[in-house]
């Protein structure tokens, strides 16, 4: 469980967080939507401390993150795990390798330990006959699934995932999303994923937190959004006819 309370951040006076509260629970794909700009990606990199924040509090579990020290945080880190886009693969490793490259750093495994868990975790996101191979060697649906295994190979309590979709055909996406909503229920993560992707919203949305212009606008479920009466949000989700059409046909379904 991550809580976050009352957070507020601000760039040269100009404020980007406003007083945003809420509960990102184990289990579940927690997603934070809106619009380009809103402050998804500043609100992920404060809970992780990437951003310093100016005002509140966020917890993992009962740990206040914000008192703690930069030992302490360094400590906890080893318990996230991060799929951001600008922590893609290192180029010159091969696949195993960069799987491997958090428990060389962090632990005291021996070899054939770490091999056994390297070969767990790529097996678990169904990578075969790749670990030799370099990222440049395969597609880039399965350098998201290397960087996946990368960010479990620590067992981590809490997984972020920024716009882990980018750059990925539908298809592909949609294996990305089923995969990270396996693993969180599997090893009940904490999972908190920042998408502009409707379609992860729509399958894999089991909490959904919608911000407008650095505040909290709107959080619900999946299923609760078909009915949800916030116009920015309709406006933000529904804005493609495709998704209203899919919409409908839900709300239809469920009558
Ligand atoms: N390091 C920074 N210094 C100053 N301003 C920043 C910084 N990082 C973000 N901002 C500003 O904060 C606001 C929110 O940015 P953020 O990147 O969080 O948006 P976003 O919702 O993630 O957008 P996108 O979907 O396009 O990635 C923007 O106005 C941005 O210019």
């Amino acid at each position: 469980m991550i809580t976050i309370q009352h957070i507020n951040k601000s760039f040269d006076g100009k404020q980007v967080l406003k007083d945003i509260s809420t509960m990102f629970t184990p289990g579940k794909t927690n997603l934070i939507i809106g619009r380009s700009g809103s402050g998804k990606t500043v609100l992920l990199k404060s809970i992780v401390g990437l951003h310093e924040i100016d005002e509140g509090a966020i917890f993992y579990d009962d740990r206040d993150f914000t008192k703690m020290n930069h030992k302490l945080r360094k400590k906890l880190r080893q318990e996230m795990g991060m799929v951001f886009q600008g922590g893609a693969l290192f180029d010159s490793f091969s696949v195993e390798e960069n799987v491997r490259f958090p428990l060389d750093m962090f632990t005291n495994k021996t070899a054939k330990e770490k091999q056994e868990r390297v070969d767990f975790c790529l097996d678990r996101v169904n990578i075969k006959n790749a670990h030799h191979l370099f990222p440049a060697e395969i597609s880039g649906g399965m350098q998201k699934r290397v960087a996946i295994a990368r960010a479990i190979v620590m067992n981590p309590s809490y997984l972020f995932c920024d716009e882990p979709n980018s750059g990925l055909d539908p298809e592909t996406s949609l294996v990305i999303d089923e995969l990270i909503h396996e693993l969180t229920v599997d090893f009940k993560m904490t999972t908190i994923i920042n998408t502009h992707d409707m379609n992860s919203v729509m399958e894999i949305g089991d909490n959904i937190l919608f911000i407008s212009e650095g505040e909290k606008s709107w959080e619900g479920t999946k299923h609760d959004i078909l009915h949800a009466d916030n116009k920015k949000l309709q406006e933000f989700v529904f804005a493609n006819k495709t998704y209203r059409q899919r919409r409908d046909e839900k709300i239809e379904k469920n009558n």
